[in-house]
């Protein structure tokens, strides 16, 4: 048997609610990827270039600090990571968690919500976060997901 932890970043709380079906869905363990700044309503303001979310958009090498690292994330084979997409990729943040821990022999599997924009080349950007891992393409999915559709999304990743 396999354990997964299914760890999200969720700025407004429509990607948590996804994480939170997706945890159920899957058997997996949450873990909040908490900013050790929380991000304002001024920071997401897209239509600001100057915003903390434009600036770090803005800077491929951003890597915003996370608030508590994962416990033993040596125990877990899969890592669902989810987030919300943010000028069609992932935010820096989601780089700072990949960029934390050895995933050798692990599986990750992106998932996100957004306001329409698709996975894009999200899966190939953090793929070189994480080396080691097999990162699968991943999937968008709604905030309001239903338990079925969820859970026939993670029948077919076959893990
Ligand atoms: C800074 C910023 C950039 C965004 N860029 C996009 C985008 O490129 N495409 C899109 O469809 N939605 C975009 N959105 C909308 C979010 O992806 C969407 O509202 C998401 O569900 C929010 O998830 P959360 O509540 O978990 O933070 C953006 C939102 C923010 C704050």
């Amino acid at each position: 048997m396999s354990k997964t932890l299914v760890a999200y970043f969720s700025a407004s709380g429509a990607t948590e609610r996804l994480a939170n079906t997706l945890a159920d869905a899957a058997g997996g363990e949450l873990y909040e990827i908490k900013p050790a700044s929380p991000y304002t309503n001024a920071d997401l303001n897209w239509n600001n270039k100057q915003s903390r979310s434009s600036v770090e958009m803005n800077d491929k090498a951003a890597r915003p600090a996370i608030a508590v690292p994962v416990e033993n994330m040596a125990q877990y084979d899969v890592v669902l990571v989810g987030f919300p997409i943010w000028w069609y990729e992932a935010p820096r943040i989601v780089q700072t968690f990949l960029e934390s821990y050895d995933f050798s022999g692990k599986t990750v599997i992106p998932f996100a919500t957004s306001g329409g924009s698709g996975m894009g080349k999200t899966a190939s950007i953090l793929e070189k976060s994480c080396p080691a891992a097999k990162v699968l393409p991943g999937k968008k999915l709604s905030a309001s997901a239903s338990m079925s559709e969820v859970s026939s999304w993670v029948k077919s990743l076959g893990l």
